[in-house]
């Protein structure tokens, strides 16, 4: 086997930081494309030395014509490196990137519990991690935003979704694929500039790179790298002081009804951990994610007059000041 600068990058970027062990089982979620094949080429490639059982999921969306053809090509491939092969074919075309997207993690989440898989594992690059630290930028955001893509994260209780190769860039993943001859499936949607995500790809990036930063993909992926590592430590810090400022909480058959929470214990802390803390207990309480605007407003309530009160927030809670207390009741 040829062992390349990439394979020991990965080799490496596994063990620091602890993506995933001995003898574990990896779903990798594979598209035909070239982060995908390059990442589960390299995860064969290091198979021998690490034990794993690898499989390979594929998800047809019904989204172009040839998308079907697509899952045979993956599948192809799949029997040509003697993995197991899960397909799953949506029921109706999904012709947003948006449902897209949501159909194939719930998709991929029932090969692996169907399948006992711990690790649903995909080919985010440094790129894809680029590009969206930029579409979110320009959508506005806070730091969490900006940590654009994370190594691992828990998807399910059982299941974490891993991107081990969120330091290799595209352009290395396609010298890769060269490299080695894989035959890569070409995406006829990565081209259509209608897609927001699309014209970073085609045009604002290579913009950036010809006149500002010719190594930028990696420069926005590192500053996204610290903004997570400082974004792990807020969270934690909020976590403790939420725990710290809810005086009385009661669940009503499991469901969240009642809330209180100490504004003296709120008030010695700047603003940045208030509104994670808000963010936190709206996160908690209600069944969407909430809003900048949600935040604020219950924000605003740690400084504001006795009996001041919000909106009504989805769901119909209510949050109100009661002397040293927010309550936030149904
Ligand atoms: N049809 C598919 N079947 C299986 N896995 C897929 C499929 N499409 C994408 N993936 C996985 O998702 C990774 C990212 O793909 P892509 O950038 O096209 O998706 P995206 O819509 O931007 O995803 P995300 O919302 O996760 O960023 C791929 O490297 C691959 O691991």
């Amino acid at each position: 086997m040829v062992w390349t600068v990439l394979h020991a990058k990965i080799h490496r970027t596994i063990r620091s930081r602890h993506l995933f062990d001995h003898d574990h089982r990896l779903l990798v979620a594979v598209s035909g494309g070239q982060d995908s094949l390059c990442l589960i080429k390299l995860l064969l490639d290091l198979q021998p030395k690490w034990g794993w059982y690898l499989g390979i999921g594929h998800c047809d969306h019904r989204w172009r014509s040839d998308s079907a053809a697509n899952a045979r090509h993956v599948q192809q491939l799949a029997e040509s490196w003697g993995i197991s092969f899960y397909l799953e074919t949506a029921t109706q075309p999904l012709n947003s990137e948006a449902a897209a997207r949501n159909w194939r993690y719930h998709a991929l989440i029932a090969m692996a519990q169907a399948n006992n898989y711990q690790y649903i594992v995909t080919g985010h690059t440094a790129s894809d991690r680029a590009e969206t630290l930029l579409y979110n930028l320009i959508r506005g955001t806070g730091a969490d935003g900006l940590q654009a893509l994370t190594w691992k994260r828990p998807i399910t209780r059982d299941i974490l979704l891993i991107r081990p190769l969120l330091e290799i860039t595209r352009q290395q993943t396609g010298e890769f694929c060269q490299e080695f001859d894989l035959s890569v499936w070409e995406d006829s949607t990565n081209q259509d500039i209608k897609y927001a995500r699309n014209r970073i790809r085609q045009e604002l990036i290579p913009y950036l790179q010809a006149n500002f930063n010719p190594k930028v993909e990696s420069a926005l992926a590192q500053t996204a790298e610290l903004l997570q590592a400082e974004v792990e430590y807020l969270e934690q810090v909020a976590h403790q002081l939420k725990q710290e400022a809810i005086n009385w909480e009661l669940e009503n058959e499991g469901n969240w009804a009642n809330l209180r929470l100490n504004r003296r214990v709120l008030k010695k802390a700047p603003l940045a951990l208030q509104r994670r803390v808000m963010r936190q207990i709206l996160q908690q309480i209600l069944n969407d994610a909430p809003t900048f605007d949600h935040i604020e407003k219950l924000t605003d309530l740690i400084t504001a007059p006795n009996r001041s009160q919000t909106d009504p927030f989805p769901g119909g809670i209510i949050a109100q000041v009661h002397g040293d207390e927010i309550w936030l009741t149904n």
